[in-house]
């Protein structure tokens, strides 16, 4: 495995982690939410393959795509509201249901905070969904902090919601290492001066994983948290 954290001399002493596509495979979750959505306005149901392209970028921008399959922008600000209304319903209705862990996930919050790292999870999903997501899949108690895409005035790919992180944390973005799926969580990272390792499991916008620049793929959060520990063990 290529060295993640190149020269850098600093501990690494907190992990911000992405949810969907990184820790937990939620596209079935949007199937059911978004095709309970398009039924109420009477458009035929959608498949996994056209969704998970477009999961990452938040909730407005996945309805906006979804009625673009159908609308032309001027019926797609007309319906909008009503559209969000219905699918937001309808995921809070479903949260959870069909959405499963990735491999290594527990296994590897489990190695972060038994190196004593800090944990926050970052995501682009609304806080409302997030909260009772990350307690029914047993992920809440890792987290610190967790903030939605909606929790602060921007969101990924802006820098804001990590280094919101770090001055919580009470760290230099350096000390820092963002995990995530997609380019949305590496240029956040980049950003805001954190490393970032990727996940190639994930969503990525329907592209290559190795397209996105970041500081390593890992296969798994257990593979990332055996990174840290090589990295941190040379420091000390
Ligand atoms: O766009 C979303 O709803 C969530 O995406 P994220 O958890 O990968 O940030
Ligand atoms: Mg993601």
């Amino acid at each position: 495995m290529r060295a993640a954290f190149g020269n850098t001399t600093a501990v690494i002493r907190a992990a911000i982690i992405d949810l969907d596509g990184t820790m937990l495979d939620t596209v079935p979750d949007f199937e059911l939410a978004l095709n309970g959505m398009r039924a109420e306005f009477e458009l035929a149901p959608i498949t996994q393959d056209v969704i998970h392209p477009m999961v990452g970028k938040g909730s407005e921008k996945l309805i906006r795509d979804v009625l673009a399959l159908d609308y032309d922008a001027a019926r797609i600000d007309a319906l909008f509201d009503d559209a969000m209304a219905a699918y937001q319903r309808h995921y809070l209705a479903i949260n959870g249901e069909r959405s499963s862990l990735f491999d290594g996930v527990i296994e590897g919050l489990q190695a972060m905070r038994s190196l004593g790292l800090r944990l926050a999870c970052v995501t682009n999903k609304p806080i409302a969904f997030t909260t009772p997501l990350l307690a029914q899949k047993g992920l809440a108690p890792f987290f610190e902090l967790v903030y939605g895409g909606d929790s602060l005035p921007r969101k990924k790919p802006d820098p804001l919601p990590l280094l919101q992180v770090c001055k919580d944390f009470d760290l230099a973005p350096s000390q820092v290492l963002a995990i995530g799926d997609s380019s949305n969580d590496a240029e956040a990272a980049r950003a805001a001066g954190c490393f970032v390792l990727t996940v190639p499991y994930g969503y990525n916008h329907g592209r290559p994983v190795q397209t996105i620049d970041s500081d390593g793929i890992v296969n798994s959060l257990l593979d990332a948290a055996e990174l840290v520990r090589a990295h941190n063990s040379t420091q000390n």
